[in-house]
């Protein structure tokens, strides 16, 4: 793996100008204008745009904040984590995942495939590189993109593209309580937890009930502590397989023939068949189907693997509210807990916000008007990977692994199509002048 000041000095021996005499910004900051696209992030999008482009023969610079590829998938996920979806449907483009990974590869199967693929491709992310502001110079047609450094440092690097790869889970979620200041338990957000183990005859509250929330309450139960799962909007559960196939892949089946709401009305029959009625255990279901609000807002259904049995016999206890204020009960005592609006009060030990993510796009992009206030595509997918001005995103569609794969396609042949006419642009100037 190339070290960040290796990469750096490739780049610069590279490239066509590397001095900082155009920088408007403080003198500390060097300057680096990279052939071909900017890639921002070095995640499953990242190194799926960077593969197809290396294909298409386009060279780019990928910058990425931490110190390795996939940091999702590497630094801030549970140890028990497997890809949710048969493998078919999490492949990037051009590999697929080795024969004998299981059907739902673990995510340590599914960081050595990201690995290989990175290796394959020779894609060389700039690691320790966090972007904190991009702008469009219309009068230079360039974009002035901002990367800081572990060090401090800071580099702009210019370019006629950029490609937004930062990912719909970039920063954690969470709710302000009352009271956290003064409750000494542990709490923490799901990126930060890795495994039950420490929690053993614990008693946990788990806020959020989407995949992590659900998946950690069973881990929390496998290891013999006591979780509790508030529930806000209620969400909708699947079975992960329904008559020995994926769910997954019988929706996706199903789409070609007929209407989403035909699909969602199907998988909500059976999936009132295998697993009753989910209300009664206080998972209320959303008003619309489960593909439906996946494709209108992005919220998830959850595919069970596991939890809905225990929640049914009562070792995951699951309640519909969620407000409250965490406490100490006095200086005296050492009883931590919460106590809801409702007025209900229970003791805890622990609170695990499994409370999502969001983008952080709208802190660092300026320009583009490809993204909204909450750092989301403004258009619809199929029609939000292109901006103006040479800008792109791969991996906003709430598609997941999927939906990133045909980003980066696209985005990349267009790209290639447009560094294509470039380079015969600068061949006939070059040929005329001889
Ligand atoms: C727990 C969990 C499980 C999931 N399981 C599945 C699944 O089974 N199947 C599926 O299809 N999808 C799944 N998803 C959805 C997930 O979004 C995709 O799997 C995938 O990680 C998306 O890839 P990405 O590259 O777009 O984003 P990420 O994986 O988040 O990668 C983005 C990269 O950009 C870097 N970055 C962010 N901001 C900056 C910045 N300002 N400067 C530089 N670098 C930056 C990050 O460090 C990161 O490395 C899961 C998500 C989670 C949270
Ligand atoms: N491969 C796999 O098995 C896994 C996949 N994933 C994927 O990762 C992504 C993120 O999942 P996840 O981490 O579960 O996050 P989600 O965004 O899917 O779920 C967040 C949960 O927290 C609740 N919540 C958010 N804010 C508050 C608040 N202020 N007060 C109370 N409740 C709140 C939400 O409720 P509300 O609905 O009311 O907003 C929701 O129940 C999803 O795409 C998911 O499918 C996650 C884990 C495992
Ligand atoms: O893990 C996720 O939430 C994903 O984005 C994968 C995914 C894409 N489309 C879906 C439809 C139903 C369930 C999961 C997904």
């Amino acid at each position: 793996m190339q070290t960040t000041k290796q990469a750096a000095a490739d780049i610069s021996s590279n490239n066509t100008d590397t001095s900082s005499k155009n920088n408007k910004q403080s003198s500390t900051t060097s300057c680096c204008v990279v052939h071909g696209p900017i890639i921002v992030g070095a995640g499953p999008s990242g190194l799926a745009v960077a593969a197809t482009l290396r294909r298409h023969g386009v060279p780019f610079t990928v910058l990425e904040r931490s110190d390795g590829i996939a940091d999702l998938w590497t630094n801030r996920t549970y140890d028990r984590l497997r890809l949710h979806l048969p493998k078919v449907f999490c492949e990037l483009p051009h590999v697929a995942f080795p024969d004998d990974f299981p059907t739902y590869p673990t995510k340590h199967d599914f960081l050595r495939y990201l690995r290989s693929y990175a290796a394959g491709f020779a894609v060389s992310p700039m690691f320790g590189r966090a972007v904190t502001r991009a702008r469009f110079d219309a009068a230079a047609a360039l974009w002035r993109v901002t990367a800081v450094s572990d060090d401090g440092a800071e580099t702009e690097f210019v370019s006629r593209w950029l490609v937004v790869a930062s990912g719909e889970n970039a920063e954690v979620v969470v709710p302000k309580v009352k009271g956290r200041e003064r409750f000494e338990g542990e709490v923490l957000h799901s990126s930060e937890y890795r495994s039950g183990e420490r929690f053993k005859g614990k008693r946990v509250l788990v806020v959020g009930c989407g995949n992590s929330g659900m998946e950690m309450c069973l881990d929390l139960c496998e290891h013999g502590a006591m979780p509790f799962m508030s529930v806000r909007s209620g969400v909708h559960v699947l079975p992960r397989e329904m008559f020995g196939s994926s769910t997954f892949g019988i929706a996706m089946k199903l789409l070609k023939w007929l209407p989403v709401k035909l699909v969602d009305r199907f998988l909500l029959l059976v999936a009132s068949m295998v697993l009753g009625d989910t209300e009664k255990y206080g998972l209320k279901r959303p008003k619309l189907g489960p593909l439906e609000i996946k494709n209108i807002t992005g919220k998830s259904p959850v595919l069970d693997v596991g939890a809905w049995s225990l929640i049914k016999s009562g070792n995951i206890k699951a309640f519909a509210v969620t407000n409250c204020r965490l406490y100490q009960k006095s200086s005296h005592s050492t009883a931590t807990g919460a106590r809801f609006v409702d007025g209900n009060e229970m003791a805890f030990d622990a609170v695990i916000f499994a409370t999502g993510y969001r983008s952080n796009v709208p802190s660092w992009l300026k320009d583009g008007d490809l993204f909204t206030e909450d750092g989301k595509p403004k258009a619809q997918h199929p029609s939000n990977w292109r901006g103006p001005n040479g800008l792109y995103c791969v991996g906003f569609s709430g598609r997941g692994l999927l939906g990133a794969g045909a980003d980066a396609l696209r985005a990349a042949a267009d790209i290639a199509g447009r560094w294509q006419e470039m380079v015969a642009a600068a061949a006939g100037a070059k040929i005329s002048s001889v």
